[in-house]
């Protein structure tokens, strides 16, 4: 299907369907579930609460991504970015950061981890949530778990280990999803939000380069709200035949200035062999809140596992309150009625 036929049947609006919460890959007949005219929300057994559809003037501007055309980035050895600026219009991109803020549910997580026989206790110095399962399931019109090969009702074993059971994307991020999908010709089943509340909140630098993403995987990291650096550096490189280690090493980090709408899509050899991060920003200047959205795809039940385990945890739900300015712990009962 062309790139251009797709928006159309993606755009056009159908009111009497029912929501479709599946991630499965875009087919035309699905597209019509998300139209302008859509006043649903997205619910599951396993969100905290339902998730309000995107209001019609965000789908409306969301037909015309990408903004700008994609720039390559790939003059450094094993790099292959394509950076777009923006990808999401300007002024519909900080619509699109206070509707995800307000509504979308958050964590905060804590972890142990045992470096040397030591335990050490790690907070997650940002805010994350993720929906998404890995190819081995998939989720029903209806919101059921199934089976991907046998479509059979997928065993509750199967994601024991997980902090939640798997959760269907909700309308207002799997429309981001199908578009991206179309433009960058990857297929993906999981997105993660990290939601950065000031400078002080990061991330350290990492690669997404698990097994269970499969080799070569392609994310699309998207930006909304506060301008942040993402910082990129080669994997150390080991010293040959007892030279220095190559000049690779020494360079300094690359820089992207990450804005509001702004989208990195990185691919290839990219995650095997280069870092990430986004350093923490001090002082004045540094206290309006981000929100990062990656698409990827996971290609096994580790990948769910580990996706629940690292974004969702066992904590408290943490949602913004618009009156504070602020996340805040949401409590069920206080919440009701
Ligand atoms: O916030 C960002 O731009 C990067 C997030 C990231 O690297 C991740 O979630 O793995
Ligand atoms: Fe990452």
């Amino acid at each position: 299907m062309s790139k251009k036929r797709a928006l159309d049947s993606f755009f056009t609006p159908i009111s009497h369907k029912k929501p479709c919460l599946s991630p499965r890959p875009p087919v035309e007949s699905e597209y019509c579930t998300i139209g302008p005219s859509s006043i649903d929300v997205s619910n599951h057994r396993s969100y905290p609460y339902p998730i309000p559809h995107l209001p019609p003037h965000i789908v409306e501007e969301l037909s015309r991504v990408p903004a700008a055309e994609g720039r390559e980035i790939n003059n450094q050895p094993d790099l292959d970015l394509l950076y777009f600026q923006p990808y999401i219009p300007k002024g519909v991109e900080r619509d699109l950061f206070d509707f995800l803020r307000q509504q979308l549910f958050f964590y905060r997580v804590q972890y142990t981890i045992k470096r040397y026989g030591t335990e050490t206790q790690i907070n997650t110095p940002r805010y994350t949530t993720v929906f998404g399962v890995d190819t081995s399931s998939t989720f029903t019109a209806t919101g059921d778990l199934v089976d991907s090969q046998t479509t059979k009702p997928v065993h509750l074993e199967r994601y024991k280990a997980c902090a939640s059971q798997p959760r269907p994307m909700p309308q207002c991020l799997d429309l981001l999803r199908r578009l991206t999908e179309i433009f960058t010709g990857a297929t993906y089943n999981f997105c993660l939000v990290n939601y950065y509340a000031d400078g002080a909140d990061s991330i350290s630098y990492h690669s997404d380069d698990e097994r269970f993403l499969g080799p070569n995987p392609s994310i699309a990291s998207f930006s909304l709200g506060a301008t942040r650096d993402f910082c990129m550096k080669h994997k150390p490189m080991p010293p040959k035949d007892g030279h220095p280690p190559p000049e690779q090493n020494l360079k300094p980090p690359l820089k992207l200035p990450l804005a509001s709408g702004d989208m990195v899509l990185m691919r290839g050899k990219t995650q095997a062999n280069w870092l990430h991060s986004i350093p923490k920003r001090k002082g004045k200047g540094n206290e309006s809140g981000r929100i990062n959205i990656t698409f990827r795809k996971g290609v096994e039940k580790y990948a769910t596992q580990n996706y629940y385990q690292y974004n969702v945890g066992e904590g408290v739900i943490w949602k913004w309150d618009k009156r504070k300015g602020e996340m805040k712990e949401w409590v069920e009962s206080r919440n009701k009625g």
